[in-house]
Formats: structure tokens, C-alpha cells, sequence
């Protein structure tokens, strides 16, 4: 058994006490079982489950796995803690806010013989794994994936990491992809921001991605894929599956620690994962550059 915290008491470190207190019979889930949760704050307890300091967490030997469930920005420091202390972490998207970091901390867990795994539920629910049969064997000529939501909370980074999920998608779908442009639009009074980022396909097809954040916008993704068979205009809908996307996850986490995951597996997602990270730094730094002065 792996003995498991869950770390921070948001949305998503609730849904991770929930899997852990109730995994799915007969998956690798089972082999973990939550010792107690960590919080920044002092909290009653979560659904049962106790609160332990950070350091009871990181030096008590039956504990052998962290879930880390906060904002963004603190996922460096954590990662890095646990792993230091010689135990698994499973990190939710994204694991940094730069690649350089990713690829520290993942050197970090191969020196210490410990997994390093980033959730990612997007690629996990039923309306995706629809879309993407629906894209595989279609040659792509041109596409947008256009997201709207709520403003990013503090401590998300910056969009092109809090969105990270919208590039996973691209990749995902289409492949590698080189970046030919950035650029952010923001009214700071409103809340408002919209980042707009090109890419190229390796054979040179077109993509955007467009990230769209103010208050009283929905969670919404909206695609256009133009294929040489016709477009995509719509997410398919597909039937929900009995598998909930975070349990899914936990299952992924599991297998991992009880090495049963192929490495070529294991290889093809951290250079995706690394990818995304690598094109997502390089959309900061195009956003953040000063305008060109053209004298
Ligand atoms: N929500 C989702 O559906 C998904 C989230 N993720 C990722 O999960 C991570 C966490 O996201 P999410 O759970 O949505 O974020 P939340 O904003 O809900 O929580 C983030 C952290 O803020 C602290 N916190 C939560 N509620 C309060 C409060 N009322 N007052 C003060 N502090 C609070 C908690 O830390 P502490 O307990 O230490 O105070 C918590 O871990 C991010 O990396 C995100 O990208 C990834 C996929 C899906
Ligand atoms: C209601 C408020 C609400 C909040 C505050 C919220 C936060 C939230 N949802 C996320 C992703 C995600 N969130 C979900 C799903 C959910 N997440 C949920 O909290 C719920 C209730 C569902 C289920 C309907 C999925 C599938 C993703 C992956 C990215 C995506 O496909 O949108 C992320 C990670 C960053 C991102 O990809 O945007 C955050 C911070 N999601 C919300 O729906």
C-alpha cells in the first residue's frame, strides 16, 4: 500500500479525497490509501480525513505519496519538498511555470527513483476521446480552439500556463507544433484578458488558440477544425462515462507506482508535457516582450 496526503483543500483536492476514501474496486487505486490532508489553513476535518503538518507529511514513513492540489504557483516548492523526502508526487496541471523547472524537477525524481506525475483530466473525459477519433485519420488544414471563462484566480500563473489544458489539447490532437505568434490583449479594470497564440503544424497547417477570461464568461470551449474532409464546428457530446476523469487519474498515478506503465509510455508523455511547457514559456515571453521599435 502507498500511503497517501492529499495537499490543499480547493476543488480539486476535495475530488482527491473523495477517489482516495473510495477507489475503484479491482484498480490500482486500491494500492493507495489517504493518511491525511495539508492545508495552509487549520481546518476541521475534510470528509474524515485528518490534518497533518506538512513536516509530519514529509518525514513519517508510511506515507510514500503526496497529491499536490494548490495553486500554481506553489507546486515547485512542494514538488520538490516531497521528492526531496523520498516520496511519489502527483502534481495537477501544470507542474510549473516554466519548462527549465519541469525538467529540473523531473531529474530530480529519476535521482531519487520516484514517479513525478502530472494530471492532466482533460484528455480524460468522454467528450474528448470522442473528438479525438473523430480528428484521427482527418488531415487538418486549419483550426481554432477558442476558450472562454472566468478570470484567472491569483496564483495561476500566467495564461498561457493557467490554460494549459487548451494546449494540451492542440498537441494532443495534432502534434508538435512551432509557435509563429503571441499576443495579449488585457483591460485590467475589467477583469478582461485575451491571449491569442499562432501556431504551425510540422506540415505547416495553421492553428490558434485563443484564451478569453472575464468576469461572467463561462467555461466554454469553442473549435473549428477544417479538415479536407469537411469541419469540425462543435465538441462532440458524448455519453459520461462510469469512470469519474480525477478517478481515471488516480488509476493512471497507480499504475505508475506500481510500475506497470510502459516506459515509452511514460517517455511520449513527458515529452508531451514538456512540450506544452516549452511552448507555453515561449508565449509568455512573446507577450512580455516591449514593442518593437521599428526606427
Ligand atoms: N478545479 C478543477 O477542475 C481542476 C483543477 N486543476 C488544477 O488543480 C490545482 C488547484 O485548482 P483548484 O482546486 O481548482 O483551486 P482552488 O482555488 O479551489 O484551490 C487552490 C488552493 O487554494 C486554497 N484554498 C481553497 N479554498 C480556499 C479558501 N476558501 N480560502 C483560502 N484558501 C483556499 C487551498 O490551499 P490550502 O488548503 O493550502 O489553503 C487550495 O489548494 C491547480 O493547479 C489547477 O490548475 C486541474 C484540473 C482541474
Ligand atoms: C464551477 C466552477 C469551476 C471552477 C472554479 C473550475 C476551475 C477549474 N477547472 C479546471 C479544469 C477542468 N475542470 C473540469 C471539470 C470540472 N471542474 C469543476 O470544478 C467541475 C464542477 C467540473 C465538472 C463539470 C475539466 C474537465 C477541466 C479540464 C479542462 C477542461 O477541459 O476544461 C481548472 C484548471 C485550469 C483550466 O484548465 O482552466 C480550474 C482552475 N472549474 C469549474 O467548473
Amino acid at each position: 500500500m502507498f500511503g497517501t496526503v492529499v495537499v490543499g483543500i480547493g476543488i480539486a483536492g476535495r475530488v482527491r479525497i473523495r477517489d482516495l476514501l473510495s477507489p475503484l474496486p479491482s484498480s490500482a487505486s486500491e494500492k493507495m490509501s489517504i493518511k491525511g490532508f495539508v492545508s495552509r489553513r487549520t481546518l476541521d476535518n475534510q470528509q474524515g480525513v485528518k490534518q497533518i503538518t506538512l513536516e509530519e507529511a514529509l518525514d513519517r514513513e508510511d506515507i510514500q505519496a503526496a497529491i499536490i492540489c494548490t495553486e500554481n504557483v506553489t507546486h515547485e516548492e512542494y514538488i520538490r519538498k516531497f521528492l526531496d523526502a523520498g516520496k511519489h508526487v502527483c502534481v495537477e496541471y501544470p507542474m510549473s511555470l516554466s519548462v527549465a523547472v519541469a525538467r529540473e524537477l523531473w531529474d530530480l525524481a529519476d535521482k531519487k527513483g520516484k514517479i513525478l506525475h502530472e494530471e492532466h483530466i482533460e484528455i480524460l473525459t468522454a467528450d474528448y476521446k470522442q473528438l479525438k477519433k473523430e480528428v484521427s485519420r482527418k488531415e487538418i488544414l486549419e483550426g481554432t480552439l477558442h476558450f472562454t471563462g472566468g478570470p484567472f484566480q491569483p496564483g495561476f500563473g500566467f495564461a498561457s500556463f493557467g490554460g494549459m489544458a487548451r494546449l494540451t489539447w492542440l498537441v494532443d490532437l495534432f502534434g508538435e507544433l512551432t509557435l509563429t505568434a503571441a499576443e495579449m490583449e488585457e483591460q485590467k479594470e475589467n477583469k478582461y484578458m485575451k491571449l491569442t497564440a499562432r501556431f504551425l503544424t510540422k506540415e505547416k497547417r495553421p492553428l490558434t488558440w485563443i484564451e478569453e477570461r472575464a468576469p461572467g464568461l463561462g467555461r466554454v470551449k469553442n473549435i473549428n477544425f477544417r479538415f479536407d474532409s469537411g469541419t469540425l464546428d462543435h465538441i462532440p457530446n458524448a455519453p459520461k462515462e462510469p469512470v469519474g476523469i480525477f478517478m481515471q487519474d488516480l488509476n493512471w498515478f497507480g499504475e505508475k507506482l506500481l510500475g506497470q506503465v510502459l516506459s515509452e509510455q511514460l517517455q511520449a508523455e513527458r515529452r508531451r508535457i514538456l512540450h506544452c511547457l516549452e511552448l507555453a514559456d515561449r508565449i509568455k515571453e512573446l507577450c512580455q516582450k516591449p514593442p518593437q521599435n521599428n526606427l
